[in-house]
């Protein structure tokens, strides 16, 4: 019998490399083991509204987009016996490059073709979902001020970042972890499920994302003129050891703040009230992960690479 597969495009994500999508999933799908289907989203939260009713009658509901429609369909499937696979085309895709899997298109296709799949943990913040990384703080502000922007792209990101960090202001928050609590002057808190925000910026180098655990990544207060050297540090793996950083392994996490807490969950902003409460879900989400031998490893130059003009 032939399994089922879904795939969920959003037409909006990133630098707009979905356009033949369609075509191109047709001809690289192998039909006689693959039985396709294929939807669009039309609003935000679309996406989770079709994987929430496929959930548990296809094999595998596709993801076509970045973090925020991973995380829309990801969430349909959560405890289903369907998994999420994922086509990335958006400006970070961080849970896709944490899972190795390819940025050519037709790569990413035959990669479905012959995948694996293997179950992850989730994080729940208040009544939210992320798969990959959430946080509160400059992240955060950012994710709010990003989602107002009609520019999308990793580059009208980055415009966005340089132009707010200059004045952006740390913020006193009281931080329990399992039952430890401390007040803290922090720049962003991270709750990381994978390694990386996306674009190869690892905030929590040592995370794996079956572990059952939570890497909580706290940036202190820290002078602006060390910034470059924090976001380096990111980008090789290493910022785990910069002096502003601390990074524990928890299951359950509470936030409180004098005022509402601005969120992101996978890049996608949320406001979660005066108080968080973050905790795992081990390994609720089955996620399809290409075989060995099409596994996409990531280098510093990657996401740079991936902008040439190339579908094949
Ligand atoms: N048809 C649509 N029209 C408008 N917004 C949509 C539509 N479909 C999905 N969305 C919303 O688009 C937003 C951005 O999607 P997504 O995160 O996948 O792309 P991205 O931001 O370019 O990539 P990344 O998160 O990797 O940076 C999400 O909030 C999603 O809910």
């Amino acid at each position: 019998m032939k399994k089922k597969i879904l795939f969920i495009i959003n037409p909006i994500s990133g630098i707009g490399r979905q356009k033949s999508m369609e075509g191109i999933i047709h001809q690289e799908m192998n039909m006689d083991e693959w039985l396709v289907e294929i939807a669009y989203t039309e609003y935000k939260n679309h996406a989770f509204e079709i994987s929430s009713e496929a959930a548990d009658s296809y094999d595998v509901v596709v993801a076509v987009g970045g973090d925020g429609t991973v995380n829309e369909v990801g969430r349909g499937l959560i405890n289903s016996e369907s998994a999420l696979g994922i086509i990335p085309t958006g400006s970070g895709n961080g849970l896709a490059r944490h899972l190795e899997v390819p940025f050519k298109i037709n790569r990413a296709l035959k990669a479905l073709n012959q995948c694996n799949f293997r179950k992850i943990d989730a994080i729940k913040v208040n009544d939210h979902f992320s798969l990959n990384v959430a946080g509160i703080g400059f992240d955060a502000f950012i994710s709010h001020k990003f989602a107002k922007k009609k520019n999308r792209g990793p580059l009208a990101y980055m415009q966005l970042i340089s132009k707010e960090f200059a004045n952006y202001k740390s913020a006193k928050y009281k931080v329990t972890i399992d039952g430890q609590t401390q007040l803290w002057d922090a720049f962003l808190i991270s709750f990381a499920n994978s390694t990386q925000y996306g674009n190869n910026f690892h905030i929590a180098p040592q995370a794996r994302i079956d572990d059952g655990l939570i890497d909580v990544c706290l940036i202190r207060d820290f002078p602006k003129v060390t910034a470059p050297a924090l976001l380096i540090s990111m980008l090789d793996r290493s910022i785990d050891k910069n002096r502003y950083d601390i990074i524990v392994k928890a299951v359950k996490i509470n936030i409180e703040h004098d005022s509402n807490l601005l969120g992101h969950v996978d890049g996608e902003p949320v406001i979660l009230g005066n108080k968080a409460e973050v905790k795992i879900l081990p390994l609720a989400l089955k996620v399809a992960i290409p075989p060995k031998h099409l596994k996409q490893t990531q280098n510093i130059l990657s996401p740079l690479l991936e902008m040439l003009p190339a579908i094949k």
